[in-house]
């Protein structure tokens, strides 16, 4: 591979906005390809996937290079000329490459993938705390596993179009995918490609939704003709899910906090022809005192610390924080015993998160089943996704019937 003076820019202005302006990753990244429009798609790919790369190995980088944040362009350069020499690039004549001590980064790379927290590249904290929730064994399996970089997984939508019929639209324009076995609305693409383009997208007839998140929705058991709350439903992803496997019979409600997001989920929601969907932003506890007792099915996708999700989210990494997460359960505490409300006799209960903590998980479910509201609802049965079992992201759900 030869570098491209250009592309090699974006990606250190990218990291220099990600790692000392505290911007994210996403948002960074989506801006810059906009900075030229005669970079083809393997350009495109280099700088996503660079930036995201160097993100993903700050910790392991940085050590390697033997810089200390905040860091400057001299430094973001070093730990650019790490990833190249570890990836096997040749690094052209560039002052910002001279005496590169090729050797000694690989050296200090084989020195340092003794140690988990730099060869998974991440803070102290985290290590700590994933072995004390997961145990030695899985924790350095699954943090492992969360490094990889994720495939990019459609969700076919059976309301416009079959997955076979799907399969072969994206044929014809080079995009070749597969059917994965257990994921039945999931397509798979052998390789990563921005697929938003496509007339199929703009038409429609699919969603880029992770194949442990399609399990969400089926989880629910629901049917056409129902009422069922998505009570934390943000843009939409499950939501748009439930809404098809129910025919767009029935009602789903949508609530979320805040109302942008539920914006963004009328804007999917038209372009997938789901019109069984009414959105509700939650600005007082009204709107949720009014739902008691009124779903066949209430999704709670509650909010987490995403860990099951740092392939897709690396710099998560460096932006959580262990104040957060003990927070974030408080919340999901709280959102279940207020919303579990919602489900009628005899309803139906999935409460999820895109996190593989047990305290985030099952925790919640066995204290909510000991609490007064709990004590109305049995537990069914529940899935803890692990990326390094699954291949894709990691998950909890869990089902509760009441009584
Ligand atoms: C895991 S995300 C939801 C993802 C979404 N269900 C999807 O499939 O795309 C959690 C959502 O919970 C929302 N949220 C946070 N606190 C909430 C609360 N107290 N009540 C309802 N929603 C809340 C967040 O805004 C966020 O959109």
């Amino acid at each position: 591979m030869r570098l491209h003076r250009n592309l090699c820019f974006a990606v250190i202005d990218g990291l220099m906005l990600i790692f000392n302006e505290g911007q994210y990753a996403d948002k960074v990244i989506s801006q810059l390809l906009k900075r030229d429009k005669r970079w083809g798609a393997r350009d495109r790919g280099f700088v996503a996937e660079t930036t995201y790369d160097i993100v993903r190995w700050k910790r392991l980088y940085a050590e390697i290079a033997e810089v200390k944040e905040p860091f400057d362009r001299d430094n973001i350069w070093r730990m650019f000329a790490v990833w190249a020499t570890l990836k096997g690039i040749k690094l052209p004549d560039w002052p910002y490459f001279e005496n590169t001590p090729t050797r000694k980064i690989k050296g200090k790379f084989d020195e340092l993938s003794k140690i988990r927290k730099y060869r998974e590249s991440i803070p102290d904290w985290m290590d700590e705390l994933g072995e004390k929730e997961l145990g030695k064994e899985l924790w350095t399996k699954e943090i492992s596993a969360l490094n990889e970089q994720a495939d990019v997984i459609l969700r076919v939508n059976t309301l416009k179009t079959t997955k076979e019929a799907l399969q072969a639209e994206l044929f014809d324009l080079d995009f070749d995918t597969e059917f994965l076995p257990n994921y039945p609305d999931a397509l798979k693409l052998k390789e990563r490609a921005n697929v938003f383009q496509t007339e199929a997208f703009k038409n429609g007839f699919f969603e880029v939704q992770d194949a442990s998140s399609q399990l969400v929705a089926d989880f629910l058991n629901v049917e056409p003709g129902m009422r069922v709350v998505d009570a934390c439903a943000g843009a939409g992803g499950k939501t748009l899910h439930i809404a098809t496997l129910m025919q767009n019979k029935g009602q789903v409600i949508a609530l979320d906090i805040y109302g942008n997001k539920l914006n963004e989920l009328k804007r999917r929601a038209k372009r997938n022809g789901v019109f069984n969907v009414e959105t509700r932003a939650i600005e007082t506890t009204k709107v949720i005192k009014k739902l008691y007792d009124k779903a066949d099915r209430v999704l709670i996708d509650a909010p987490c610390s995403g860990l099951g999700v740092l392939r897709r989210n690396p710099d998560a990494k460096w932006k959580l924080q262990p104040e957060f997460i003990e927070n974030i359960k408080k919340t999901q505490q709280e959102i279940l015993q207020q919303y579990a409300k919602i489900v009628k006799s005899g309803g139906q209960l999935v409460y999820a998160t895109c996190s593989i903590l047990p305290s985030e998980n099952q925790d919640q479910i066995n204290y909510f089943l000991t609490s007064e509201t709990g004590k109305d609802f049995t537990f069914v049965t529940d899935k803890k996704v692990l990326s390094h079992i699954s291949g894709y992201d990691g998950f909890y759900m869990a089902l509760l019937k009441k009584n």
